[in-house]
């Protein structure tokens, strides 16, 4: 009988993957029951974005085998490390990077950090954003202060489910950092190498904005797996996104996406919507980068940011919220698609990004 579950198994595809799930090794358990079959698929993360038409395509393809009466279809996930892992314990670091300041490359980055969190990912959160670090304090954790473990390692704090590490919870409150370059490099790398970061699926790396050296410290510094470009729709915020992107092409860092951030506006009044920074614009950087989602200008976002706790979680029934969340699955789910791609040696033909 567990041939006939796995026989009918085999012809139901991951609808990202492109292959069928007993050939990428995700069915974790098939028995019968009676008449009730139970089957386990170990999904490639726990932010999988495609969860729901799984369930329903094994469900039918289940039901098709003669003596099965009902199906209860369960999951767990187990997130493939990158070929090259980027850290003992990280299976992928992700950076999030902009052109310009300001656009909520912070605010997306702990979203991020938070959503994958919820779906039962384990996440760390870097802020590299030595000069203007706002981690800590969109966490809700600006008092804390990092100590370290007996092998004097920085154990990073941990707040809403996310480990994380940044350059305020270090200094005196409010006093500005005056690291020059190779002080900023070496405070980096210490970051990333000499703290307990542990066992991680993601680790999340909130940038300082723009093209300097603090980025390219970082792609030399670790194996990173992609890069998200946060942007406005504007002009000029576009301008120097696409400079960004030619900086992570050239640093041999894939642009796992783009995500265009205030995007547009709906009026809690009127209901109206309003294109403020001429929406839609991040196409214009094109289309080999995937648009990871549009996330509206949203007054919970900013005082959800103030008061420390994620909108993804403190909001999470908001558009922004779900944009977010939608964000970080898609991110997820692309970050899945790659991995198999560097990691299988015999390609399906038809294996696509986004
Ligand atoms: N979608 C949004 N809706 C409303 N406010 C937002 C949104 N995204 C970000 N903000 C707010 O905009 C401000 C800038 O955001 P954030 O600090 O995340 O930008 P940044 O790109 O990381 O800036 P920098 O790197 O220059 O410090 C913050 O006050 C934040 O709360």
């Amino acid at each position: 009988m567990r041939d006939a579950l796995m026989n009918a198994l085999k012809t139901v595809n991951d609808p990202e993957l492109h292959r069928d799930l007993v050939s990428l090794g995700m069915i974790e358990r098939a028995e019968m029951d009676g008449g009730l079959a139970h089957v386990k698929v170990n999904l490639t993360t726990p932010a999988c974005p495609l969860k729901g038409k799984i369930e329903s395509d094994v469900r039918a393809a289940v039901l098709a085998v003669p003596g099965v009466q009902d199906v209860r279809v369960t999951f767990g996930a187990t997130v493939r490390a990158a070929a090259q892992p980027a850290l003992p314990g990280v299976k992928h670091v992700v950076l999030v990077g902009s052109g310009k300041g300001g656009v909520g490359k912070s605010s997306v980055a702990v979203n991020l950090a938070a959503s994958l969190a919820r779906d039962g990912a384990r996440v760390g959160l870097l802020d590299a954003d030595v000069y203007g670090p706002s981690v800590a304090h969109m966490m809700g954790q600006p008092a804390a202060r990092i100590t370290a473990n007996e092998d004097r390692k920085m154990l990073p704090l941990e707040a809403h489910g996310v480990k994380f590490l940044s350059m305020a919870n270090l200094s005196p409150a409010g006093q500005a950092l005056v690291w020059r370059g190779p002080m900023l490099h070496s405070a980096i790398q210490q970051f990333i190498k000499d703290a307990a970061w542990g066992e991680l699926d993601y680790l999340i790396v909130d940038l300082p904005p723009g093209t300097g050296d603090v980025q390219l410290s970082l792609t030399q510094t670790v194996q990173v797996t992609g890069a998200v470009i946060v942007t406005t729709p504007q002009d000029v915020a576009l301008i120097d996104a696409a400079r960004a992107v030619d900086m992570f092409r050239k640093a041999s860092v894939p642009v796992l996406g783009v995500v265009e951030n205030m995007s547009y506006f709906v009026a809690p009044d009127t209901g109206h919507t309003y294109d403020i920074f001429g929406r839609g614009g991040s196409r214009k950087l094109g289309s080999e980068y995937p648009l990871l989602g549009e996330i509206p200008l949203d007054v919970e976002v900013r005082q959800d940011a103030d008061q420390g706790a994620p909108a993804v979680l403190a909001h999470p029934d908001s558009a922004a919220a779900q944009a977010l969340a939608g964000v970080a699955r898609t991110l997820a789910g692309q970050i899945s698609v790659r991995t198999l791609h560097s990691t299988l040696a015999e390609l399906p033909d038809q294996l696509t990004v986004v």
